[in-house]
């Protein structure tokens, strides 16, 4: 089966194929970097690195476009209300997702375009639209005319009449419906020139011009939160579309994290800072936790769901790292049939973590019955599969000791290793007592001891 794609547009599940053979174009709206970043925030974009991986697994070349916006009202007054000029405030921030990005293993986009940096495009595409009727300059406004493109509403499936931008009313607008692509500039507010006056890019015209600059007319895949849907996506898709542009081939949408059913968001303050989870978790468990539930599947952030999902990572982890010990390097080998077929239908990672999860098991049962060829072959497809996740316990940005490690967790790895060094002292000479009165000292700090053909292995008994 070839990969096929669940598309917001036509409300189905698709067959993908690039416009241009051998090359994946992607899109994907980024963050409006007024803040420091949520775990919602980077659901995203780590279940869009997920799908650029498998693209680059399947032997395509993936230009993948992730943008910053970093000029919007809330960015303009977050920074004076906190007396700092707002480019250093959008500047820090997006260092702020950027980091986040990174220490969760996604891959480098291939480009990161800023907002501010793409106005003469903004400018070219909003005299395209006024030339040919579809936007209109009102007070140094300019918006896009909405009854002017049939095909409004058919992404996010509202008919015109029903149709709210939620913006502010604007004495100009021609028709509540019509969306403001730029804003005239107000005193004291950041203004680039245009033919109607200076001003400031609005959102929607941002994504369109940056998708369109870097891909081209037309490209494959757009993608972004669910709540994009609506206004964002409809307005990027009429605008482009207007102009003549055929543009996104797919759309495709990632449902939220919730905390207490509602969305994480700063605006109603439930949020879940990364830097908080890393406390506690590795990044590399963060990331699994956020990449193993479908895409499509709204994710109920849980501290007993984020633990859970540790321990299920380490169980792979534990299982690659006793193969290695006993067969020496597992290298990547293939992939697990039920793996690909998983992938292939829509991305459908908890089938794919599942495909992994048993041969975990089958190579374990091998390690024990000593069977060291079948518990090798696992491990090497344990690995690739994981890899593709982005999740492989054993590529060097995720093996022990590396920076992904927390240092209280290396600090503790490094005293545990320690005391059961001790402890194999006792036991081989034969100083029973001693053993066993470092291992109670451990279980009482509440790390378990498993003997296994391999040595002991340890873990954090979860409260
Ligand atoms: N809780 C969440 N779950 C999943 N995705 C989210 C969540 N919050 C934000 N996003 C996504 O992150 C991306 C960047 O969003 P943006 O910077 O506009 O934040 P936002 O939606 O305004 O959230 P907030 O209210 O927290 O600032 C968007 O694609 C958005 O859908
Ligand atoms: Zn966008």
């Amino acid at each position: 089966m070839a990969l096929h794609l669940y598309d917001t547009a036509t409300r189905s599940v698709r067959e993908f194929h690039p416009a241009r053979s051998g090359t994946a174009s992607m899109y994907v709206c980024g963050a409006t970097v007024q803040g420091i970043p949520h775990i919602g925030h980077v659901r995203g974009a780590l279940n869009y690195d997920v799908l650029r991986r498998w693209l680059i697994h399947s032997g395509l070349d993936v230009l993948f476009v992730r943008n910053v916006t970093d000029i919007d009202d809330k960015i303009l007054t977050k920074a004076a209300d906190a007396g700092r000029p707002w480019w250093e405030w959008a500047a820090t921030h997006e260092r702020a997702f950027e980091e986040a990005y990174t220490v969760l293993g996604c891959l480098p986009p291939s480009i990161a375009p800023r907002a501010t940096g793409h106005v003469t495009q903004m400018v070219e595409l909003m005299q395209r639209l006024i030339d040919t009727g579809h936007a209109y300059a009102a007070g140094g406004d300019v918006y896009f005319a909405v009854s002017t493109f049939p095909g409004y509403g058919a992404l996010s499936r509202q008919k015109l009449d029903e149709v709210q931008q939620g913006e502010t009313l604007a004495e100009g607008k021609r028709d509540p419906r019509d969306f403001t692509l730029w804003k005239s500039a107000k005193p004291g507010e950041p203004s680039w020139p245009t033919p109607w006056g200076d001003g400031r890019p609005g959102w929607h015209l941002e994504c369109s011009a940056m998708a369109t600059t870097y891909l081209g007319a037309e490209f494959d895949i757009h993608g972004g939160g669910v709540d994009l849907v609506f206004p964002h996506h409809e307005n990027e898709r009429a605008q482009s579309q207007a102009a003549g542009d055929p543009f996104a081939r797919f759309w495709l949408h990632n449902a939220w994290v919730t905390l207490s059913g509602e969305k994480m968001s700063k605006s109603l303050g439930n949020v879940v800072s990364i830097e908080a989870m890393l406390r506690d978790y590795r990044a590399v468990e963060l990331r699994y936790y956020l990449v193993q539930p479908h895409y499509r599947s709204t994710i109920e952030y849980s501290d007993g769901a984020l633990s859970e999902a540790a321990q299920g990572y380490r169980r792979i982890e534990g299982f690659l790292r006793r193969a290695a010990q006993r067969t020496g390097t597992v290298e990547p080998g293939e992939l697990a049939p039920e793996f690909v077929t998983a992938m292939d239908d829509d991305l459908s990672t908890p089938a794919a973590v599942a495909a992994v999860h048993n041969l975990v098991r089958e190579g374990n049962a091998a390690l024990d019955s000593g069977d060291d060829a079948k518990a090798r072959a696992a491990a090497g497809s344990v690995r690739a599969m994981m890899s593709v996740l982005g999740l492989d316990p054993l590529a060097p940005e995720w093996a022990e000791g590396s920076a992904a490690e927390t240092p209280a967790r290396a600090a503790l790895a490094e005293l545990v290793e320690a005391m059961l060094a001790e402890r194999q002292e006792a036991r081989a000479a034969r100083d029973f007592a001693r053993a066993d009165a470092v291992r109670d000292r451990l279980l009482k700090a509440g790390i378990t001891v498993e003997d296994t053909p391999d040595g002991p292995v340890w873990t954090v008994k979860e409260a």
